[in-house]
Formats: structure tokens, C-alpha cells, sequence
């Protein structure tokens, strides 16, 4: 199906085909094949070096295969807008910069488009009551209204990352990508950012998240891992986390045991 660039087509998977993705001159996606649902949150893990990133920014369509395709709702990435690509996918990156002098409110509402106008440069459009609705549904979804009046320097390093996630969040993306996002967070705030997200995939949005702590990935609905820029494994937790694919791919021997519904992978070295 090729549809034609201004075909509204509102629903579908983020999808991956036999793709081959250059990070500067290094082959570090190498032919992956992987499909990503809206409604799931699919943890993507790997040892470093393993081509994760890249990955994730090919998703985006921040750098261009060298061969296959990433399709969004069945149509390739290549055939969409950049203003309809980044409404339809959001992205956070490990530490995101945010503007330190700026109010939380202020740095959300940049998730509408509204850095134009609250920065002093000609408006993209108007802004809308729906804007201001979407900006307060993402500061009450990340727990971020009750300091909403605070500058983003006056927050930990936590509640920064919240603030990334409300901003990303009010932009309505049908996917959010994310970096590592628990990477300099204590145990109760990557637990916690783990919680918003789970509440968000319940409502319908994709969640692609970049983790190398394999606990907090055996909670995501499907794992992709991924070792020298192939997939060694995809599918359920329990599928994927198993002693042999985890020496595989870190060349570690690991127990994986259940623990009620979870999985814990303990190393043996
Ligand atoms: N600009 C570049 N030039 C050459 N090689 C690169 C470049 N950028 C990345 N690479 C290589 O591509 C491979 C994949 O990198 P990538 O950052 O996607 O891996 P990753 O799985 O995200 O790693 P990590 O877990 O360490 O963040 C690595 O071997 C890396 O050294």
C-alpha cells in the first residue's frame, strides 16, 4: 500500500523492514525486521555498541537507511511531512536539555509548538484552548502541576525528567521514543517514570524505550534485543530473557528466575 503524502491514516504500527543503518561510516544496523504497536510498551536492550540508538533514530527518521524502510501506520517514514512525522512521534532523549531559565509551564507548552510565540518570534499558528487543555493533561499525567510556576534550574535532575516527559506528552504523539530514559534516575523515580509510562500505553500510545536495566525491561509487553546491529531475540519478556540468549548477546551467564509476575535476571560472574 502506497499512499499518497496528504492520505490521513490516523492507526497502525511503527514498523521496521530489513533495515540497514549507517552511524556515520560504521554498519551499525544491519537488516532488522521489527514492528512496534500502539497500546504496547516494547523495551529495545542490547549490550553497547549493539546499534540501539541508531535504531531509535532511524525510527524518527533522523538519519536515512541505507537499504529498508521504517514505516509509520503502514506508510513509509520517507513519504511523511516533517511537521506530520513530528506530531505522529515524540522522542526523549537520555538527559534532555531544557531551557534553565524557563517556567515548567512554558517548557510543556514548547511540546504544543509554542516556542514560537512565547519566544518572542512570529506564531506557526494560533494557539487554542485544546493547546492549553493538552498542556494541562500533561503536567497533571507526570505529576509536574504543582510546580508548573517554578524554572526548570530549580528542579532535580528527577523531576526535570518529568518535565521532558510532560512536554513530550502534550504534543499527543501516537509514539514516544525513548533513550534510556531511567539511566541517572534513583530506584523511586525510574520506577515512577516507568508508572507514567505504563499509564500512557493504557490509553493508547506506543512506548519504544532504550534500556540497559534488563529488570526494568522483563516489565515492558515485548523486548526487542538487539547484538552487533541484528536482532538476536524478539518477542515476550520470558522469551527473550532467557540464560542463553543473555550470554549471547553480553556473553554473561545469567539465572533468570520468576518472582510472582516478574522476571529478575541475576549474573552468575
Ligand atoms: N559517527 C559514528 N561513526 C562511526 N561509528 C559510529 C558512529 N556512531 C556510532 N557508531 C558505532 O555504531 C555502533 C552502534 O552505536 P549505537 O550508539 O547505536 O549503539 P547503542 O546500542 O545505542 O550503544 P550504547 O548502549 O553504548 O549507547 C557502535 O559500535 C558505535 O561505535
Amino acid at each position: 500500500m502506497d499512499l499518497q503524502p496528504d492520505t490521513p491514516v490516523r492507526s497502525g504500527p511503527l514498523e521496521a523492514a530489513n533495515l540497514h543503518v549507517h552511524a556515520g561510516s560504521f554498519p551499525a544496523i544491519r537488516g532488522v525486521q521489527a514492528r512496534f504497536e500502539a497500546g504496547s510498551f516494547s523495551a529495545v536492550i542490547g549490550p553497547n555498541g549493539a546499534g540501539k540508538s541508531t535504531l531509535l533514530r532511524a525510527l524518527l527518521g533522523l538519519n536515512r537507511p541505507e537499504a529498508g524502510e521504517v514505516r509509520l501506520f503502514g506508510r513509509p517514514l520517507a513519504h511523511w511531512s516533517r511537521p506530520e512525522r513530528s506530531r505522529a512521534l515524540a522522542y526523549l532523549a537520555q538527559s534532555e536539555e531544557l531551557p534553565g531559565d524557563t517556567r515548567v509551564r512554558d517548557v510543556v507548552a514548547l511540546g504544543r509548538g509554542a516556542g514560537d510565540w512565547r519566544f518572542g518570534l512570529l506564531p506557526g499558528r494560533p494557539w487554542t484552548a485544546a493547546d492549553e487543555a493538552a498542556v494541562d493533561s500533561a503536567l497533571a499525567r507526570t505529576d509536574t502541576r504543582r510546580f508548573e510556576a517554578r524554572r526548570v534550574s530549580e528542579l532535580s535532575g528527577g523531576e526535570r525528567q518529568r518535565v521532558a516527559l510532560a512536554r513530550a506528552l502534550a504534543g499527543e504523539p501516537r509514539f514516544l521514543l525513548l533513550d534510556e530514559p531511567t539511566n541517572h534516575l534513583d530506584l523511586a523515580y525510574a520506577l515512577e517514570v516507568m508508572r507514567y509510562l505504563r499509564c500512557e500505553v493504557a490509553g493508547g500510545l506506543g512506548v519504544v524505550a532504550v534500556l540497559h536495566d534488563l529488570n526494568l525491561a522483563s516489565r515492558a509487553d515485548t523486548l526487542l534485543l538487539l547484538h552487533q546491529g541484528k536482532v538476536l531475540a524478539a518477542g515476550a519478556p520470558h522469551e527473550v530473557l532467557t540464560p542463553q540468549n543473555l550470554l549471547a548477546a553480553y556473553g554473561v551467564r545469567v539465572r533468570v528466575v520468576r518472582d510472582a509476575d516478574r522476571l529478575l535476571v541475576i549474573p552468575e560472574d
